[in-house]
């Protein structure tokens, strides 16, 4: 079926890709293979293995039996282990940076923001496994005495998108290892690469063999043997609301558990008393990070008519001095865009609100390095029923509205089937604390554009996602509540 190899690392100065699966402790293959390109430049920059249900098959029932000795080991020995994983991933930052840019195109300077955020936690849960504290409950008759216990809710299989190659993917394994519990995952086919490697390092950080595994191949043909394997008991999937919703549906006939981080729509608005410098700053940091392919990507701007052009000429100037290029080339702030039909979504929007009376202040085109790079755009006078407003665009393109009164611009950022993060920047005490309320949305930069830690929850409302990430409630997402309840004579 495979050929087990322990040696598969490939390429020169990366030192850390791998084009093999690691499945029950072995680097496997099984001779049919999927390649993988570098977005910047179109070029196959490796392959993986196409596996398919037996091969998940093995990785789940790996896991499931190395878990027995995983759970019961104190959580300091595990948290040992947590640590010198994220020690690994420190030390071997550049590689690994320079893996996640190859395959998935950001900047290298982002890159290497995202293995330090994917590192921070193991760090975090590290320490959080060591106080996954249960209760001890004053009994409700004289002759019974209550206890909470939390344990590990089993095997995990986990299902990550191709954005965040690293952070994406520890910010499941990291508490799920902290919990006790095993983990099969399935990386993107898109990024595989970052995914390989840090199974590379799990490993050699004494991460017990077969407990966690990655496999790679047909998507839907994994996903079901996660699905209706009885030994999975959780279903952790980052991805599309609309391949959320598919497992959420399959999950339903064993009643599976589930954490789903889903797609957003976040609104960004700037009151009239904001600090316009500011929040110009907090846009275009929000906005076009990844090129603008995050979930938490301000996706459409309200602008308080008061300011609605002192802000345009402000955000133009900013968006001017953004430089389109290969992520690997110091001095890119806006790399390529996934893959060609990542920028046929933007070009649709686009041309939809220039349809509709928007007018295109910047940008608007593809860029001249290649077919996957599009020019970061700004888009005024944009208009509710334009489908840059409905849509998660997840691209460079900014659309800016015009609105008057408080009151309007909740409304319109409410007016939506997302609800994952929001933004908006103003100094008056009372607007913030009625804005913070009113918004629907997970979470909520107030006169900031960047909100993403380890230490606080990640998740969204509405059709945005189930459950939080990260926090000390990230672990819970891996923990189940056993209630005993003890009779004394
Ligand atoms: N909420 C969050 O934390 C968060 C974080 C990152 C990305 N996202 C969202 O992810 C989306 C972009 O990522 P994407 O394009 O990789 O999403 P996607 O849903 O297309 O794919 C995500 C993962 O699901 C897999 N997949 C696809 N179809 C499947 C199926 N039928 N069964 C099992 N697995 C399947 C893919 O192979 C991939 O590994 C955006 O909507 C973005 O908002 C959300
Ligand atoms: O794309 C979604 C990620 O969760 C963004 S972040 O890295 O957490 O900000």
């Amino acid at each position: 079926m495979w050929a087990a190899s322990q040696k598969n690392v490939v390429g020169k100065g990366n030192d850390v890709k791998r084009e093999q699966c690691f499945i029950a402790g072995n680097w496997v293959s099984n001779g049919e293979w999927v390649s993988v390109d570098n977005p910047a430049t179109g070029a196959i920059i490796g392959r993986i293995p196409s596996l398919g249900r037996p091969e998940t098959r093995k990785a789940i029932e790996a896991s499931a039996q190395a878990m027995q000795d995983w759970a019961a080991r104190p959580a300091n020995a595990r948290a040992v282990i947590l640590q010198r994983i994220a020690s690994l991933m420190e030390q071997r930052s550049d590689a690994l940076a320079a893996l996640l840019t190859e395959e998935q195109g950001k900047p290298l300077a982002e890159a290497r923001g995202e293995i330090a955020y994917a590192a921070s936690f193991f760090q975090w849960f590290g320490e959080e496994a060591k106080r996954a504290y249960g209760e001890v409950i004053p009994g409700h008759m004289a002759d019974k005495r209550l206890f909470v216990l939390k344990q590990p809710v089993g095997v995990v299989a986990a299902i990550t998108p191709w954005n965040f190659p690293a952070a994406m993917i520890t910010r499941k394994l990291a508490p799920a290892l902290a919990a006790g519990c095993g983990m099969v995952l399935k990386p993107s086919e898109l990024t595989p690469f970052t995914a390989l490697a840090i199974a590379g390092i799990a490993d050699e950080a004494g991460v017990p063999k077969g407990l966690f595994n990655v496999v790679t191949g047909d998507a839907a043909e994994i996903g079901a043997e996660f699905l209706e394997n009885p030994a999975v008991r959780k279903i952790s999937f980052t991805g599309s609301t609309a391949v959320g919703r598919l497992l959420m549906q399959g999950a339903a006939s064993s009643i599976k558990k589930l954490s789903l981080e889903l797609g957003g729509n976040a609104p960004f608005i700037v009151f009239d008393d904001a600090d316009l410098d500011a929040a110009v700053e907090g846009a275009i940091q929000s906005k076009y990070r990844n090129a603008g392919q995050t979930c938490v990507c301000a996706n459409r701007f309200y602008i308080q008519s008061g300011i609605y052009d002192a802000f345009v000429e402000k955000m133009a100037a900013a968006v001017s001095r953004l430089r389109v290029g290969n992520g690997a080339d110091p001095g890119t702030d806006i790399g390529p865009l996934i893959d060609e039909r990542a920028v046929a979504k933007v070009k649709r929007h686009i041309d939809d609100a220039a349809g509709k009376g928007a007018r295109i202040v910047l940008g608007g085109t593809g860029a001249p390095q290649g077919p996957r790079f599009f020019t970061p755009t700004l888009l005024r006078d944009v208009k509710p029923g334009m489908d840059v407003l409905r849509e998660e665009t997840f691209g460079p393109l900014a659309p800016l509205v015009k609105f008057d009164a408080d009151a309007d611009a909740i409304a319109m950022a409410n007016d939506s089937e997302f609800g994952l993060a929001a933004y908006f920047y103003a100094r008056d005490i009372n607007r913030i604390w009625r804005a913070a309320e009113g918004i629907e949305s997970g979470i909520i930069g107030i006169n900031t554009g960047l909100i993403s830690t380890e230490v606080a929850p990640f998740g969204g409302v509405k059709q945005s996602g189930i459950g939080r990430e990260g926090s000390r409630h990230g672990l819970d997402e891996y923990l189940e509540l056993k209630y005993l309840c003890l009779s004394v004579a």
